[in-house]
């Protein structure tokens, strides 16, 4: 029997660095948390602590400062440079993922119109990226977090098998809410970034809002079969979607009825609705979805 050193890699993690453009009197900003992890051979570190290999993380974090200083324009071509230039700087670094969560800020209205340079924070909703080296290699996934959506109707739930333990009612008028997370995947490195990322969004959106829900699940994949449907670029999108339950209060206790008006709002526990949808045209990628967890 002999112990080894198993899968290993090591970065920086979130580097919080926010860019300014001041070039015009119109500020712009963006809001990054970054995240490297190199990967090759490490193991001296490991087993023996020699750090003849080791890019130091802090290292790391002054790349991330130094690249911001030419600006950046999205958060995947921000990881694409830097990727490149992590798996490009020694020969035992053969691959590197950045990982990046995007903040938005929107412009605060001062009488009527969008200020040059006062912001307040976008919504709870995260802009994701992560780029991945792999060799000669390039992966970009891009994706949101946290996206809260829910509609008032539209939504039925019914039909499930009644065992032992089942007590929930069937039911033909529900609320559906949920937050959505998301990742999907490019199969170029060349793409408008930005203008792909507000076209996938507002296609989730649409399609929540307009489907006639027959379960979380059927909306979910209908999200996810539109993206690809109108996005040829896209490989295949991962989606994580709690559903936050909102149950129908019983008012009868103080005479009153409830007609669909009254809910509460329940935050636990909660169901998951986790799934992928694909083309089963494009190879497959693991290496792209490695070190990123809480998707099937
Ligand atoms: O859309 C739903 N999917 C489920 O799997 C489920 N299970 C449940 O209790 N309510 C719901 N709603």
């Amino acid at each position: 029997m002999a112990i080894v050193l198993g899968p290993n890699q090591y970065g920086k993690a979130e580097v919080r660095v926010v860019a300014v453009d001041r070039s015009t009197p119109r500020h712009t900003l963006v809001d990054l948390n970054v995240s490297s992890a190199l990967r090759g051979d490490f193991a001296g570190a490991f087993t023996d602590g020699d750090n003849s290999h080791i890019l130091a993380t802090d290292s790391q974090k002054n790349t991330v400062f130094a690249f911001a200083r030419d600006g950046i324009s999205t958060p995947e071509e921000f990881g694409l440079r830097l990727a490149r230039h992590f798996a490009g700087s020694y020969d035992w670094i053969t691959g590197a993922r950045i990982g990046i969560e995007s903040f938005g800020w929107d412009r605060i209205a001062v009488g009527g119109q969008p200020h040059d340079h006062a912001f307040r924070r976008a919504g709870g909703e995260v802009r994701t990226a992560v780029v991945t080296a792999d060799g000669d290699d390039l992966h970009v996934v891009a994706g949101l977090s946290d996206l809260v959506v829910l509609k008032t109707t539209g939504s039925e739930f019914w039909g499930f098998p009644r065992d032992a333990y089942t007590t929930l009612p069937e039911t033909r008028e529900r609320i559906l809410a949920t937050a959505v997370t998301a990742r999907w995947r490019y199969t170029r490195t060349d793409l408008d970034f930005a203008a792909v990322y507000d076209s996938v969004r507002t296609t989730m959106l649409e399609t929540f809002a307009s489907l006639h829900s027959l379960a979380l699940q059927q909306s979910q994949y209908a999200m996810a079969t539109a993206v690809l449907e109108r996005h040829p670029d896209v490989a295949e999108v991962r989606m994580s979607m709690p559903n936050k339950h909102h149950f129908l209060q019983d008012l009868s206790a103080f005479g009153l009825d409830n007609p669909d008006v009254v809910y509460h709002a329940d935050d636990r526990p909660y169901g998951l609705i986790e799934g992928t949808v694909l083309r089963d045209d494009v190879p497959a990628a693991e290496v792209a979805w490695e070190g990123t967890p809480g998707f099937v």
